[in-house]
C-alpha cells in the first residue's frame, strides 16, 4: 500500500503543463495566462475629468460662495472622445464631461451640482483646489506596467484588463480536455429504465462536471460494457481529442475489473492507504494521463478532489495545491481506521470560526450525504478517533 503522498507525487511527476495557445479574448475566458501582459501607454493615457461639470482656471473661483458666485463664460463643450485639443485661458470655462481630457490651462474641474449649469455663463458656488476632480495620466496603471502576470486565472476582470490595455489576444495554457466514462454491466442511462440488478450511472456525470469545476472541459463519453477490449477500444478513439481521461469502476479485486484487466502494463494500479477511494490507478497512453478510479460514487469524487483536481491545476501551469482547506471545531465524535486518511463528508458553518458537522453516514456507496456535504474532514493516518471539540483540518468542496 502507498501513502496518499506518494501517489500524488507520482501522478504529478508524469503530467506537464498544457503547450500555449493564443486565443481571442473572450475565448480565453477560465485559461490560464502563459505570459505577463503589460500597458504600452499608461492609464489614464491622459489627464481626464472625473465629473460633468466645468473645467476652470482654480484660482478664477477661489472665492466663489453661495452668497457670492463667480460668473464665468463658458466658451464651448470637452466631450469624452473629443479629439480637438482644447485650451483654456483665465477667466473662461468650458463645460466637461467624465472622462473627456482636460484642456490645456484648466487645473481643477468643477462639478454640475455645484453651479447653475449655464451654457452661456455658468454661476459657481463653491471653490475646489488645484487638481479637483482630475483623473491623472498613469494613475490606475503606469506605463510597461505589468496588468496581469503569467498563471492568472482570467476572469471577468482580468479579461477587462487586459482588453483596457488594448489587447485582443491572449497566450494562455489551455483549458484541459478530459474524457470521462464509466464501465459496468450494472449501469443505465439516467431516462431510461431499471431492470433487476441495475442502477442508473451517475458518476461520469459527477466527474465531468468536477472536471468544470477544476477548469477543464469535460468529455463524458457513453458507459462501456464490462469487456477489456471495449475499455480498449473507447481508449484508443478518444486519445485523438483528450488530454486526459477518467475512468471509473473495474479497478478492485472483482472477476470484470475490466480497467484493470485492460490497462495493466500502461496504468499502475495501486492501493492508496485513504477511506474512500483505496483502490487508484494512474498512468500515461501514448503520453496522455490515464486516471482509473474506484466505481463507487464518493470513492471516485474524493479521488478526483484528492488526485485530479491538482494534475488538472499543473496541465493549466498552476501550482498544485489542493482545495482550501480551514482549521474547524469537530461538533460531533469520528472514528477512522488506523492507517488511512480518512476524509469524512461534513457541512461547515460559521460563527466566530468555523464549526464541521460531520455526516451521519459515511458508506462510499451513499452518495446523499456528499451531495448535502460542503467540506471533507480530514482524519490523518495515525489518528483512530476524535471526540467533538477536536480541531481538524476541512478541505471545502468547490461552491
Ligand atoms: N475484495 C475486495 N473488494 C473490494 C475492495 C477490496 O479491496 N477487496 N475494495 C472496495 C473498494 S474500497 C472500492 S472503492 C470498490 C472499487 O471497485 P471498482 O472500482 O472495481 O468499482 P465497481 O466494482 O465497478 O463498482 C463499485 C460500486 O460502485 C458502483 N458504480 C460503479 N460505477 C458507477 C457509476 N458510474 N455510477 C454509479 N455507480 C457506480 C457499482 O455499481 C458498485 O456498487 O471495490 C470494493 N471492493
Ligand atoms: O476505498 Mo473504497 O473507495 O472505500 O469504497
Amino acid at each position: 500500500m502507498r501513502t496518499v503522498d506518494e501517489h500524488l507525487n507520482d501522478i504529478l511527476g508524469g503530467v506537464t503543463a498544457l503547450p500555449p495557445l493564443d486565443l481571442a479574448l473572450l475565448e480565453a475566458r477560465g485559461t490560464v495566462l502563459a505570459e505577463p501582459v503589460s500597458a504600452p501607454v499608461p492609464l489614464p493615457p491622459f489627464d481626464n475629468s472625473a465629473m460633468d461639470g466645468y473645467a476652470v482656471v482654480a484660482s478664477d473661483v477661489a472665492g466663489a460662495t453661495e452668497a457670492d458666485p463667480v460668473r464665468l463664460p463658458v466658451v464651448g463643450d470637452v466631450v469624452a472622445g473629443d479629439p480637438a485639443v482644447s485650451a483654456l485661458r483665465p477667466g473662461l470655462t468650458a463645460r466637461i464631461m467624465t472622462g473627456a481630457p482636460m484642456p490645456a490651462g484648466a487645473d481643477a474641474v468643477i462639478p454640475v451640482e455645484w453651479t447653475d449649469g449655464g451654457t452661456a455663463h455658468v454661476r459657481i458656488v463653491r471653490s475646489a483646489p488645484p487638481g479637483h476632480y482630475i483623473r491623472r495620466a498613469g494613475e490606475d496603471v503606469r506605463e510597461g506596467q505589468v496588468v496581469v502576470p503569467a498563471g492568472t486565472r482570467l476572469r471577468a476582470p482580468q479579461l477587462g484588463m487586459i482588453a483596457a490595455v488594448g489587447r485582443a489576444r491572449v497566450t494562455v495554457r489551455p483549458k484541459p480536455r478530459v474524457v470521462v466514462v464509466s464501465t459496468g454491466d450494472e449501469l443505465r442511462e439516467p431516462g431510461s429504465p431499471l431492470g433487476h440488478g441495475h442502477i442508473w450511472e451517475s458518476n461520469s456525470f459527477m466527474l465531468t462536471a468536477a472536471v468544470a469545476e477544476a477548469g477543464g472541459v469535460g468529455y463524458r463519453h457513453s458507459t462501456v460494457d464490462d469487456e477489456p477490449g471495449s475499455v480498449k477500444d473507447m481508449l484508443e478513439d478518444q486519445l485523438v481529442r483528450a488530454d486526459a481521461v477518467i475512468t471509473s469502476g473495474g479497478v478492485s479485486m472483482g472477476s470484470r475489473d475490466v480497467v484493470k484487466e485492460a490497462l495493466t502494463g500502461t496504468v499502475k494500479f495501486h492501493k492508496v492507504g485513504m477511506r474512500p477511494g483505496k483502490p487508484q490507478g494512474f498512468g500515461l497512453m501514448d503520453g496522455t494521463p490515464i486516471f482509473t478510479l474506484p466505481g463507487n460514487p464518493v470513492s471516485a469524487y474524493v479521488s478526483f478532489q484528492v488526485f485530479v483536481r491538482p494534475a488538472l491545476r499543473a496541465m493549466q501551469g498552476l501550482p498544485p495545491e489542493p482545495l482550501p482547506t480551514v482549521k474547524a471545531v469537530l461538533s460531533g465524535d469520528v472514528k477512522s481506521p488506523a492507517g488511512l486518511r480518512h476524509f469524512l463528508r461534513g457541512r461547515l458553518t460559521y460563527e466566530d470560526g468555523y464549526t464541521v458537522d460531520p455526516a451521519d453516514v459515511q458508506g462510499s456507496h451513499q452518495l446523499a450525504s456528499l451531495a448535502s456535504a460542503d467540506a471533507l474532514i480530514i482524519v490523518p493516518e495515525d489518528v483512530e478517533s476524535l471526540p467533538a471539540g477536536a480541531a481538524v483540518d476541512v478541505m471545502r468542496l468547490p461552491a
